[in-house]
């Protein structure tokens, strides 16, 4: 299958529990939930979203023919020695991430992890999932490694308590960025510790590459 890459770069997780390791970010394109487009945000399931996923003319990214192309790819990113890390997102990665892509990203020494929204099952190899629920849209996907919810959201179907008793390690709340209206972001942070300090399961996952500007 022809694998559609936004872009693919070696950055910093800035977020959840691997937060501060290095990765390749292998971003595909393509979302189940938005088009991507400005103009049909307010109707899209997820509304909130943060990244440009539209297309395949980002840093490194293309249309790549075959699993091995895409992994030897994402393999040259990599600046050795340490546990080759990679996490596949996107737009939404579990569109187009398969188990022919994931062997091939196991042969090259990669540990995988996919940032997920959770509508669609995770293949069985993959060795990290975080899976963050959006909205109102049924998750398929309730267990892994994190759950990372964007908070807060305007659907009571998305209230963190529907999650807490589900079978993941690490529960995060991560306070909804608004990047034109950096005070409700802020506002955002605080509701976020305000719930974090009454409901102890929940920790914050602050997306620290925005702080600290890598990508
Ligand atoms: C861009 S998404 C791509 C992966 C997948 N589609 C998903 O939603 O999990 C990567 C991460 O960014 C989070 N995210 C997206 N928009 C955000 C925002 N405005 N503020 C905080 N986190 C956001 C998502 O919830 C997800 O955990
Ligand atoms: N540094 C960094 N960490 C991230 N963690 C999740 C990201 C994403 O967009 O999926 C992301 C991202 O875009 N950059
Ligand atoms: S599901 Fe993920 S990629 Fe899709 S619009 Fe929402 S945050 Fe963005
Ligand atoms: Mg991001």
């Amino acid at each position: 299958m022809t694998y559609s890459v936004k872009e693919m770069f070696l950055t910093l997780q800035g977020e959840g529990a691997q937060s501060g390791r290095a990765a390749v970010f292998l971003r595909f394109s393509g979302c189940n939930l938005w088009t991507g487009r400005e103009q049909d945000r307010e109707t899209a399931a997820c509304r909130f979203c943060d990244t440009d996923f539209v297309g395949t003319d980002g840093v490194g990214g293309g249309k790549f023919k075959t699993a091995d192309l895409l992994a030897d790819a994402v393999l040259e990113k990599w600046p050795g020695g340490g546990k080759p890390y990679v996490v596949c997102t996107g737009g939404e990665p579990l569109l187009q991430l398969d188990a022919p892509l994931i062997d091939a990203l196991h042969q090259r020494g990669f540990e995988v992890a996919v940032e997920t929204n959770g509508s669609l099952p995770v293949p069985d190899s993959i060795d990290w999932i975080c899976v963050s629920p959006k909205g109102a849209t049924p998750l398929k996907q309730t267990f892994g490694d994190e759950l990372k919810l964007v908070f807060p959201q305007a659907e009571p179907e998305a209230d963190p308590e529907r999650f807490a008793g589900l079978d993941f390690t690490h529960f995060y709340l991560q306070p909804k960025d608004i990047p034109s209206r950096p005070e409700q972001a802020l506002e955002h942070t605080r509701m976020t510790e305000k719930y974090c300090l009454s409901h102890p399961r929940w920790k914050l996952s602050v997306q620290t590459h925005k702080l600290v500007g890598f990508p």
